[in-house]
């Protein structure tokens, strides 16, 4: 009898999760962060970390240098690991040990500060290497997906550049080209402006700009403030490993609540 309930409360279980998530997918948030814990040694870098991303929208994370903005879009695409806490891309449990990193990896694109192209290889074959080891794609459908891309960030005409031979904004947009290549869900860039001239960086934040209006999903770690005035859905102020503040880009430059992130907002008007 309390077997027969049991089966019955299961499938009712999975009927309504079924029913969920097949109405739920549009509307659910693409991003959930809950309750994530990191520590190096005795040093708490995250400390209950929650937060939701919807799809489509621009989370930016701004904070005092060492305030864990870094180590929080690390955990989000594995590089990374949780001490505890989940963090799922829709049903995905990224943080889970039986995910494999390199599947969360081709969802999840990341920009990096260092702009790590292979010297050897031209602007195309630093995006076909991923399609072709991981995506097993063939070399044509390779070439034409990296010159896709590589028109996409407004590289058409360097495909057959070495990095060497390109501006550091250039292989910067290259590495984006690369993480767009896999058809990411989510876009993680973390200040990959900062090794630039202003020149530069322009160039490399249009192209996020122009990403921001085709509707990805980003999570952006930048001290572009202009960014995170424009571009931002949401900014996120993090401060000592926890969320302070989070709300539209307004409320974090005009009207913070908080006195800690008005502070933060007004030492970086100065910078
Ligand atoms: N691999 C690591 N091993 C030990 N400590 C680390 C490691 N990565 C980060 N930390 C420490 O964790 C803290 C948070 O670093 P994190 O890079 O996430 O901060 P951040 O907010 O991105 O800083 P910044 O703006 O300076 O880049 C720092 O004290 C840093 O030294």
């Amino acid at each position: 009898m309390s077997d027969n309930r049991t089966e019955t409360t299961e499938r009712t279980d999975r009927e309504r999760s079924a029913d969920s998530s097949a109405s739920a997918t549009e509307t659910d948030p693409l991003l959930r962060i809950e309750d994530v814990w990191k520590s190096y040694g005795d040093e708490e870098v995250l400390r209950g970390i929650d937060l939701e991303v919807d799809r489509g929208d621009v989370e930016v994370l701004v904070g005092p240098s060492g305030s864990g903005k870094s180590t929080m879009l690390r955990c989000i695409n594995r590089l990374t690991e949780v001490d505890s806490g989940h963090i799922y891309l829709d049903d995905l449990d990224v943080t889970a040990a039986d995910t494999n990193p390199d599947a969360v990896r081709q969802q999840i694109g990341m920009v990096f500060q260092d702009i790590n192209l292979f010297a050897h290889l031209t602007a195309r074959k630093n995006v076909t290497l991923g399609l072709r080891k991981v995506r097993g794609f063939s070399k044509e459908q390779a070439r034409q997906r990296a010159d896709s891309e590589l028109e996409r960030v407004g590289l058409a005409d360097q495909a057959d550049s070495y990095p060497a031979q390109l501006s550091g904004g250039q292989k910067q947009r290259v590495g984006i080209a690369r993480a767009l290549a896999m058809d990411p869900e989510v876009m993680l860039f973390d200040e990959p402006t900062s090794a630039l001239d202003p020149e530069l960086s322009n160039e490399v934040l249009e192209v996020m700009q122009g990403l921001v209006a085709e509707g990805m999903t980003m999570v952006v770690v930048t001290h572009e403030m202009r960014f995170a005035r424009g571009g931002a859905s949401r900014i996120t102020f993090l401060a000592e490993g926890e969320i302070v503040e989070r709300g539209p880009p307004e409320q974090l430059f005009e009207n913070p609540t908080h006195e800690r992130t008005a502070q933060f907002f007004e030492s970086i008007r100065h910078d």
